[in-house]
């Protein structure tokens, strides 16, 4: 495992971005330690994606003071790889060293894509477009990985096994991680720590004491998902 950063990966303060009249976030303070998994909830455009981009440096019209430290990956929803580069360009690109070659071959294996180097991305599921786009921020060894709805495209049953990687990886190389999702139970199942952003404030902020791997039937884990719900303002069934 690649030295991490000692303190916090992810420090900010006072963070606020408006679009026009609409005060998107209104001073959101968070921070991330190193090795730390937080997941985002939030109601649908209450501004996790906004934080994300924020954080990751696609946004340059945020106030605020923040800073991340460390290696850096962003996985999105869509995998954005590049139809015309073959799987193994795809997961290099832009990643310098003179072992990159290795180093692809090994997050594809680790993704469990072994041997599809050489495969186009029109050859590919959705669900293992995605695992390659996982593999391209694995290859950067990163101490932050942000991650916006990675698995919210994909069917059921391969966002299971998307849950489940990804808590090997984590464990394996003990990466930091942003995760925002909708999913209270992904959420759950995979953070240290949950979020709820809500009029451009976070206001629930809950450590998720249970021990890994987890399932929806542990103890514990129904009472924080009512909870989350109810901060997220959805009423019980009846
Ligand atoms: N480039 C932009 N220009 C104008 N408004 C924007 C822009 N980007 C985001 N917004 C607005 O900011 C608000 C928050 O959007 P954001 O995508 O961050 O929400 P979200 O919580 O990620 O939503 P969802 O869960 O639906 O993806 C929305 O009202 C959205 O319309």
């Amino acid at each position: 495992m690649a030295t991490r950063p000692t303190g916090d990966v992810v420090t900010a303060t006072g963070v606020r971005r408006v679009f026009g009249d609409t005060v998107v976030l209104d001073g959101i303070d968070l921070t991330i330690g190193s090795g730390e998994v937080v997941a985002l909830l939030g109601g649908s455009g209450s501004g996790k994606t906004t934080l994300l981009r924020i954080l990751a440096g696609l946004d340059q019209d945020a106030t605020g003071d923040w800073q991340v430290r460390g290696n850096l990956a962003v996985v999105f929803q869509e995998h954005r790889l590049l139809p015309w580069k073959r799987v193994a360009d795809n997961v290099a690109l832009g990643v310098p060293g003179p072992d990159v070659q290795r180093r692809t071959a090994a997050a594809l294996t680790e993704v469990g894509l072994a041997g599809r180097e050489r495969a186009w991305p029109a050859e590919l599921s959705g669900g293992q477009s995605q695992r390659v786009a996982v593999a391209r921020a694995l290859v950067r060894e990163p101490d932050l990985l942000l991650l916006d709805e990675p698995f919210g495209a994909l069917d059921a049953l391969t966002r299971l096994r998307m849950q489940a990687l990804f808590g090997r990886l984590r464990a394996e190389h003990g990466f930091a991680a942003l995760l925002v999702t909708h999913d209270v139970e992904e959420a759950l199942l995979l953070a240290d720590r949950t979020l709820v952003l809500a009029g451009g404030r976070v206001v629930d902020d809950t450590p998720v004491p249970l021990t890994h791997p987890r399932a929806p039937d542990d103890p514990g884990f129904g009472a924080l998902r009512r909870h989350l719900l109810d901060r997220l303002g959805v009423p019980a069934a009846a």
